[in-house]
């Protein structure tokens, strides 16, 4: 099967220190894939290079048949490369839907206002649709900023999808929340659509093995190991990486 999204031989360095040193990954369409590996491993440094944050010193990023590596941020997010920030991002004095709606917007039109009235009315439909397929359809007319965390967080998984993307990219998403919270993320993830692959970066294992049908392991900037979760989990090379430097 060809990956959506490779990542070939990729490095950073900072300094003397590589951050990765040729680190290859594959995503294929509609997989839900977890990168795991202890604290410093390389992990979020992967992320920011495929969503085009970090420009490596060698590697090549690959994202539905094309090399997208000269591509900045936006130009991959509009080739369907999304990113759910740790800390989420929203506009707080905007409510629910209008930041859905916004989120769907190109980039040149960014003011709604302009919008001709059917393709206004036509992106509220669609993102009162998200808010519901997220559990937060009560909440749609709610600014943002006086939302809870994790609602916040579910409001920008909400945004993403609103540009229709290929693939998430989601970094720790259950950093910060509550028991609740986490329950009801596990949920929204594993309903996510299959026409979304997913590429997420977590310290919690039990969410890893819930959540993913793949999983490479990064340590110290190199692949450690890849394969499925059951591989993953009874691997004594993994468990050794994790007894040794602990997430
Ligand atoms: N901008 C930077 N400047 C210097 N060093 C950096 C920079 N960004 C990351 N590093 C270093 O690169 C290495 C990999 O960092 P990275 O954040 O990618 O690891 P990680 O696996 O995501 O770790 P964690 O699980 O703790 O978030 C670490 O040693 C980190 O200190």
């Amino acid at each position: 099967m060809t990956c959506l999204l490779s990542a070939e031989e990729v490095t950073v360095r900072y300094g003397s220190l590589a951050a990765l040193d040729g680190v290859d990954l594959c995503v294929h369409d509609g997989q839900r894939h977890a990168l795991i590996g202890p604290n410093g491993a390389g992990k979020t440094t992967l992320l920011n290079v495929i969503a085009g944050a970090t420009k490596p010193q060698r590697g090549t990023v690959r994202f539905a048949g094309r090399n997208v590596s000269r591509l900045g941020p936006a130009a991959r997010a509009r080739r369907g490369i999304n990113r759910i920030h740790q800390r989420p991002a929203v506009f707080p004095t905007l409510t629910a839907t209008e930041n859905v709606v916004v989120a769907a917007l190109p980039r040149v039109t960014a003011d709604p206002g302009w919008w001709p009235g059917r393709r206004r009315r036509a992106a509220r439909h669609r993102a009162g649709a998200l808010l519901e397929q997220l559990g937060l359809a009560d909440l749609a007319t709610v600014p943002a900023g006086h939302l809870a965390h994790g609602q916040r967080r579910q409001l920008e998984i909400a945004m993403a999808l609103a540009g229709r993307p290929r693939l998430l990219l989601l970094d720790e998403p259950a950093a910060g929340l509550s028991a609740v919270e986490v329950g009801r993320l596990v949920e929204v993830l594993q309903a996510l659509p299959r026409a979304v692959a997913v590429l997420l970066v977590e310290h919690r294992l039990d969410l890893v093995y819930a959540l993913s049908d793949a999983v490479s392991v990064l340590r110290d900037g190199q692949t450690l190991a890849a394969g499925t979760p059951d591989e993953i989990r009874t691997s004594p090379l993994v468990r050794q990486a994790y007894a040794d430097g602990v997430a």
